[in-house]
């Protein structure tokens, strides 16, 4: 029997004009989101190069002495940098981690809700923050054109798309993810299971280990590594603008004792006062709108006070159904 596994959908007719194709595409991830919220995408146009020596350089910051990294520690009020202590579901992950954002000018508000702070950037390794701002550019665009073809498929309401960064501006977010290899992975989790926050996850594996897990009907399946693919998942937002029809998937990264492992997700998230709410022709008299509005800020709060803080258990969007 052929166990079922997350689809593959070749992305390439994004960076053409074939308008037949670029639908054909569209398609296939709305299936694709309403099936797992999972997919990977292949021939999506980054540049592999790139891609290559964001992996080595990320591992190599992590090979550098504690103390080191710890210079670029995240603290309280800044939510940029490195830690070894994250949680999910008030659990600690087996995993560091180093966070970066996109720059926006800071007189647009972005610090005032308390949850951004400033990039930190290490002094090695060399080209560390060129090549990790050059990676991050590259992801927006990609990020971009994966929300779009969502959107489109979801709703007339395509004024989203643009307005998306109006106000405090872009608070996407890269995270280096370094997992240790681990001498008990029976008792440890690299990522207990969760759902992202954000709209749209854009995952780069590691291509030696496999260790991604995504939930549906129950059962925890494989995501293995595809050579030069992204894997793809929706976010908590994605499923509040498809009013329910695409669900955030519960995934989960193991631990394993032979081999270290390194991915790098790109979360793409709107501004702050952006107010998510189900898109118009998600919903109508015989499929109400099941969540009320609420301002991302409110959410990005509540979930980063669950990760770093243990100030609670973690915001989930049941708070805002209303059906
Ligand atoms: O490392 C991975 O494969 C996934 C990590 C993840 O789920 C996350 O950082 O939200
Ligand atoms: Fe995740």
């Amino acid at each position: 029997m052929k166990s079922l596994s997350v689809p593959i959908i070749d992305i390439s007719p994004f960076n053409s004009n074939d308008s037949v194709s670029i639908d054909k595409v569209h398609q296939e991830i709305s299936r694709a989101c309403e099936d797992w919220g999972f997919f990977y995408a292949i021939n999506h146009g980054v540049d592999l190069n790139l891609v290559q020596r964001a992996v080595d350089l990320g591992k190599d910051f992590f090979k550098l002495p504690k103390d080191f990294k710890n210079l670029v520690a995240r603290t309280e009020t800044n939510f940029q940098g490195y830690s070894d202590s994250e949680l999910t579901k008030q659990k600690v992950d087996w995993k560091e981690v180093f966070d970066f954002t996109p720059e926006v000018p800071e007189s647009d508000g972005i610090n005032d809700i308390g949850v951004h702070g400033k990039n930190q950037w290490p002094t090695k390794p060399i080209d560390f923050e060129i090549t990790m701002k050059e990676y991050l550019l590259s992801l927006q665009k990609l990020a971009r054109q994966l929300f779009s073809s969502c959107i489109k498929s979801l709703s007339s309401d395509v004024d989203v798309i643009e307005k998306l960064f109006d106000g405090t501006g872009d608070t996407s977010l890269c995270r280096l993810n370094f997992y240790r290899k681990c001498p008990e992975p029976e008792k440890n989790l690299g990522v207990g299971p969760h759902s992202d926050p954000g709209i749209i996850t854009i995952l780069l594996q590691d291509d030696s280990v496999s260790s991604l897990q995504v939930q549906k009907d129950g059962i925890f399946y494989d995501v293995p590594p595809v050579k030069d693919s992204f894997v793809v998942n929706i976010g908590d937002m994605m499923e509040v603008f498809s009013n329910g029809k695409y669900k955030a998937p519960v995934h989960r990264v193991l631990t394993n004792r032979e081999s270290d492992r390194f991915s790098l997700p790109y979360f793409l998230a709107p501004s702050y006062s952006f107010i998510i709410r189900p898109l118009k022709d998600t919903y109508n008299e015989d499929n109400p709108k099941k969540f009320r509005p609420f301002p991302w800020a409110e959410f990005r709060k509540g979930r980063y006070e669950g990760d770093f803080a243990d100030k609670g258990e973690e915001i989930q969007i049941t708070r805002y159904r209303i059906l």
